[in-house]
């Protein structure tokens, strides 16, 4: 019945403890508030002197109120918990998703890692929020209360026994058929957000090919089968309250005809009956409690679920440290032997024993077809995706690692990749976001070589100026200016990986971002994954990719020369932008 994965929630071990001890003084509170209510209720049945009403009235209201006091503390325990487990679960599902890269965002829907941050992690709050209370609450009250009603009458005692394994039987039928209704709710939340963020996306495209309309439909159909999944979770739900209702209220009204015809007889007397009947609602609260809320959290244990399994996934890390590398300088060198990587264990391999040496600050430039594996070159090479293991399948400064998934490497590469992200806040804040320290004059500097300067000078607040999302509009090619004066800001990166910077912008703006481009390249690294052609004239060596393998390289003169795969890819790709 008890989740387990909350066992491993740090604090959840003392926390049940404490609600156990509060539980048991509940417990003691509901048995006592119901004896000092039916002694009053006798009493005035008896028709008893005023005065003698007091105590038992007082006695009842000061443990109707210990007992509400409990509560309260419990729920304050339980928030503070919830509210502290998630914003812990939040920081290392934000961390855990920076260490997976942009490889787990394509593979899990960015829609859906948005959702799951977001909305999912308040539904794991409010799973926490309910369910652990509710739990040991069932796992006690009842039971507490059902012994004092045993040393009061044991016949009522047990038909209050028999009837809570029916109750439970029916909450586990109805139960399994929530879950799985609650899953596939689940399964078309992730999918509805996932398309609706992709149609966000591509909303540009859609309007241009006149697609948004008929677009707007399979919208319309993903949300129509997310509330259809949602309301037949509601419907389970629903139908549970009612039967838990009956079930209840039929066990209550049984206990009620015995202790009456006991009455009647003279087996039992007034004041037992009556705090029996009075603790019977009480003895059925934690198991209606308990069925009522667990439809609601139903979705947050998915999401807490899933959460786990993200926070499961392996990152890359390597075996051997990068010890003797401490900044890539002009005289440098990377090479690869017999480097491989799969995607999966299955698949064919994107990138199929590749050896090469790059130097020092050489600017390499590395083009191929689509799916050629210039991206995840790239990759591997910025240490987000872990090759295949081979011993010594990378040699930094004559250093043999297994992977360049560490912070000594990484913290001296920037990646400018085809859109980069820019977040709501000032032009400052932007290009500052990975030096948030850096002075004014660094800015300044940093600016001016990516071409911005005249720019940020016209913008009404300058450098105050709010971009990204709900701020001003960016144009494609500035946006590329500013993931160029971020990279530039900080002078320790002095490897640049750019894949595909310029795929998106239109000739004119390329060939000015271009001039900009090649400037910064002093004193870097540079591997540039394109398409365009035009680049290699800034390249002073080339890796001709296909299938996962470098078919050619040298330099753009060396490639001239021979007729290899390089004039053949050059030649396709001319002939595609002829055809375009
Ligand atoms: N996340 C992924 N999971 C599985 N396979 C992938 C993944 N990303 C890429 N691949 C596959 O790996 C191969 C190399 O892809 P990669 O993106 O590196 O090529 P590319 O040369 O950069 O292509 P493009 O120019 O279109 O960006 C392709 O066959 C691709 O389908």
């Amino acid at each position: 019945m008890f989740d387990q994965q909350l066992l491993s929630i740090p604090g959840i071990k003392p926390l049940i403890g404490k609600l156990s001890g509060l539980a048991v003084l509940q417990a003691l509170a509901i048995v006592l508030e119901a004896v000092f209510l039916a002694r009053a209720l006798v009493l005035v049945w008896q028709r008893t002197k005023i005065a003698d009403l007091i105590w038992p009235v007082l006695s009842f209201f000061v443990f109707f109120a210990f007992r509400y006091l409990i509560t309260r503390i419990e729920n304050q325990m339980t928030e503070t918990f919830a509210a502290r487990a998630v914003a812990r679960l939040k920081s290392q599902l934000l961390h855990q998703e920076f260490r997976l890269g942009p490889r787990m965002v394509r593979e899990i829907g960015s829609g859906h890692v948005v959702t799951l941050a977001l909305e999912g992690l308040d539904q794991v709050q409010n799973y926490l929020n309910l369910i652990v209370i509710k739990t040991i609450n069932l796992a006690i009250l009842p039971w507490l209360i059902v012994a004092y009603i045993f040393y009061v009458n044991w016949l009522s005692g047990i038909i209050l026994l028999v009837m809570f394994p029916v109750i439970i039987l029916f909450m586990v039928i109805l139960g399994l058929s929530a879950k799985a209704k609650s899953d596939r709710q689940y399964a078309e939340f992730k999918q509805m957000a996932n398309v609706f963020v992709d149609s966000i996306r591509g909303l540009k495209t859609l309007k241009l090919f006149g697609l948004s309309k008929q677009y707007g439909s399979n919208i319309y159909r993903v949300s129509e089968n997310y509330r259809k999944s949602t309301m037949s979770v509601l419907k389970v739900a629903l139908l549970s309250t009612f039967a838990l209702d009956f079930f209840t209220t039929i066990s209550i009204a049984i206990v009620a005809v015995l202790l009456g015809q006991a009455l009647i007889s003279g087996t039992i007397g007034l004041l037992p009956a009556l705090t029996i009947l009075i603790l019977c609602p009480d003895y059925f609260l934690p198991v209606r409690d308990y069925g009522d809320d667990y439809h609601a959290t139903l979705d947050g244990k998915n999401a807490l679920t899933e959460v786990n399994a993200i926070l499961a996934l392996p990152t890359p890390h390597s075996q051997i440290s990068l010890t003797k590398f401490t900044n890539w300088t002009a005289t440098s060198t990377l090479t690869t032997r017999d480097l491989s990587f799969r995607y999966t264990p299955d698949a064919a391999p994107a990138l199929a024993h590749l050896n090469l040496t790059i130097h020092g600050y050489q600017n390499v430039g590395i083009i191929g077809k689509s799916g050629a594996g210039k991206s995840t070159l790239l990759n591997v090479l910025g240490g987000w995706l872990e090759p295949t293991k081979t011993p010594a399948a990378l040699v930094v400064d004559g250093q043999a690692v297994d992977s360049l998934a560490q912070a000594t490497w990484q913290k001296h590469i920037s990646y400018i990749p085809q859109h980069p992200y820019l977040f709501a806040g000032t032009v400052a804040e932007n290009v500052a976001f990975y030096k948030p320290d850096a002075s004014e004059a660094e800015l300044q500097r940093a600016l001016q070589q990516a071409g911005l300067d005249q720019f940020v000078d016209s913008l009404p607040a300058g450098l105050a100026t709010r971009i990204g999302e709900g701020g001003r509009g960016i144009s494609g090619g500035q946006a590329q200016r500013i993931a160029l004066a971020r990279a530039l800001l900080d002078q320790e990166r002095t490897i640049l990986l750019f894949d595909e910077p310029t795929a998106h912008l239109d000739l004119e703006t390329e060939y000015e971002l271009k001039q900009t481009m090649v400037s910064a390249f002093h004193h870097h690294l540079v591997l540039f994954s394109t398409h365009r052609l035009h680049w290699l004239s800034a390249m002073d060596y080339v890796l001709v990719m296909d299938q996962g393998q470098i078919v050619d390289q040298g330099t753009p003169a060396e490639l001239q020369q021979h007729q290899g795969d390089y004039h053949a890819l050059v030649n396709e790709i001319r002939g595609e932008h002829n055809v375009d």
